[in-house]
């Protein structure tokens, strides 16, 4: 079988508090495949975002070791983990995060060009996106002027901007009402799995889940099927 393209094992995270040390990830095996979609579903406070920013390479982990297409990150640079974020992974999170003073189209062309794109291919490629998740006309708005739900497709646009091969995902559409909630994610999942990439989304909403080729949840700090 061949090296998964993003594998989390035995890992282990601890959070000091003024109580001592809070093991939250007690040794956690998780792998995700090429284009395949996991849906993480568990209690509040038992370490999804944890793990996310675990295979983000946006935190390192106390213990074990996180691979991404079969290479150890915990022996690289700062560096080499930030290209690898840049190129390889894309992140949605439950509140939007885009830059409130830039506009849509600049919100997904800006990690482009911090990937060393053009800004006339990333501006395109920006449209492309836009047009994709039926946002033609609103290019030049700045977050504050769309509505919810255009937030969160603009911020998925974003995530997807620079060809990431996995999508992390928290809460994505956490935010949102049921209605927009089920429409937005119809939409990321389209993208996710037209484009072949591989995603874990964190969320609390069993219908979303079970539209998802796996789910697993956390248990004790450790992850087993649901
Ligand atoms: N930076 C931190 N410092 C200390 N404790 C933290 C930190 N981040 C998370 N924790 C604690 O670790 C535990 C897991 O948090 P985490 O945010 O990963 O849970 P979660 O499952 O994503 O929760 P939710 O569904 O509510 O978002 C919680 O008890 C939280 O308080």
């Amino acid at each position: 079988m061949s090296e998964p393209l993003l594998r989390l094992a035995a890992v282990e995270r601890r959070y000091k508090s003024e109580a001592g040390e809070l093991p939250v990830l007690r040794g956690a095996d998780l792998t995700l495949a090429a284009g395949e979609i996991v849906a993480l579903v568990a209690p509040s406070g038992t370490g999804k975002s944890t793990l996310l920013h675990l295979a983000g390479l946006l935190e390192k982990p106390d213990g074990g070791e996180v691979f991404v297409g079969g290479k150890g990150a915990g022996t690289l640079s700062d560096d080499a983990r930030t290209g690898i974020r840049r190129t390889t992974i894309g992140f949605v999170y439950q509140f939007h995060h885009l830059l409130p003073e830039f506009t849509a189209e600049e919100n997904i062309a800006l990690p482009q060009m911090a990937a060393g794109v053009s800004r006339r291919d990333a501006n395109a490629r920006a449209h492309e996106l836009l047009a994709a998740f039926g946002l033609t006309g609103r290019e030049t708005h700045r977050p504050g002027k769309l509505s919810g739900g255009e937030q969160q497709r603009v911020a998925i646009a974003r995530a997807l901007a620079n060809r990431p091969r996995i999508l992390l995902a928290d809460e994505p559409t956490g935010n949102l009402d049921v209605g927009t909630s089920d429409r937005v994610f119809a939409e990321l999942l389209e993208q996710v799995r037209g484009h072949g990439v591989a995603a874990l989304v964190a969320t609390h909403n069993p219908d979303l889940a079970r539209r998802m080729d796996r789910i697993v949840t956390l248990q004790d700090g450790r992850i087993i099927p649901a």
